[in-house]
């Protein structure tokens, strides 16, 4: 399997410094800026869309299940706060991750992840510094798929990450568009009276993207809220997520790894606790 088979790389020629690749960043950096996010539609050719589909497909029933009920904040309930606060409203999240140590080396998702000049494209795109931007070290979260059943999708949420690189793979029978307010925080000010509109559905500020097959999406999900629109119907939506971190041979904590993907790796213990910063994760 080829990357060249893979991704159009025509349309974006990732690895090929000149004009065409410099008219890609740019318009991957204008919607960056102005909305946190940009798509590139067909990143993936249609046998690229179908490589990967399949290699999913034979893994599935690797997938991890876990159900939680969550706030746009990762945070625990406050008593203390109004009724009305966003904080205390709660939505239930069921996900499944397929880990990614279910994916070889020349398989099709780590074929266009390992293609020439695609951590350097990914990494021009974000405008991020050479020191700043690692692969995720992590031998089970590095390239995952989020297969997603019927039932409610992922709701409402700020990402804890900068962002996220996924590339969309298959769409359920019905629902799953990914709906997004941009930039409804910044880095002084919660706009919590905002963002109570969005999970009230009665916000003006949230768009829609029907994401296709092939397309390669760059998220800032840190300001601007965002959620998978329930699903319904039997055939499961694939996203692969590709991450990146600021600091060389990071991995999951312990306890996340335990939670997300259902198991852990020695290195997830050897490296406990020599995290290069001292976030709760
Ligand atoms: O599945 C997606 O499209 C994105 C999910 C998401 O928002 C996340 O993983 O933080
Ligand atoms: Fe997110």
């Amino acid at each position: 399997m080829l990357a060249t088979d893979l991704i159009d790389l025509h349309r974006y020629p990732i690895s090929t410094p000149g004009p065409a690749r410099d008219a890609v960043l740019a318009e991957v950096r204008a919607g960056l800026a102005a909305r946190g996010c940009a798509v590139l539609k067909g990143f993936l050719t249609p046998a690229g869309v179908a490589a990967a589909v399949a290699e999913t497909d034979a893994v599935a029933d690797k997938s991890h299940a876990s159900h939680s009920r969550t706030n746009a904040y990762f945070t625990k309930e406050d008593p203390t706060l109004p009724e009305s606060d966003p904080r205390r409203r709660f939505f239930d999240r069921s996900n499944a991750f397929i880990p990614a140590d279910n994916f070889e080396p020349g398989g099709a998702l780590r074929t266009i992840h390992d293609c020439a000049g695609f951590d350097t494209f990914i990494r021009d795109c974000l405008e991020e510094s050479e020191d700043r931007f690692f692969r995720y070290a992590d031998p089970l979260a590095d390239v995952i798929v989020n297969a997603a059943g019927a039932g409610n999708g992922f709701p409402w949420h700020f990402d804890t990450n900068n962002f996220t690189v996924t590339l969309a793979l298959q769409n359920a029978d019905e629902g799953g568009a990914f709906e997004y307010a941009p930039m409804i925080r910044d880095t002084v000010d919660e706009h919590f009276d905002e963002v109570a509109k969005v999970l009230d559905g009665i916000s003006d500020r949230v768009v829609s993207l029907e994401l296709e097959p092939g397309d390669l999406q760059l998220f800032k999900g840190r300001y601007s809220l965002h959620r998978v629109a329930p699903l319904a119907g039997s055939r499961p939506r694939y996203v692969a997520i590709f991450s990146y971190v600021q600091a060389p041979d990071m991995v999951g904590s312990v306890e996340r790894t335990q939670q997300l993907y259902g198991r852990t790796l020695p290195v997830h213990h050897e490296r406990a606790g020599q995290r290069a910063d001292t976030l709760i994760d």
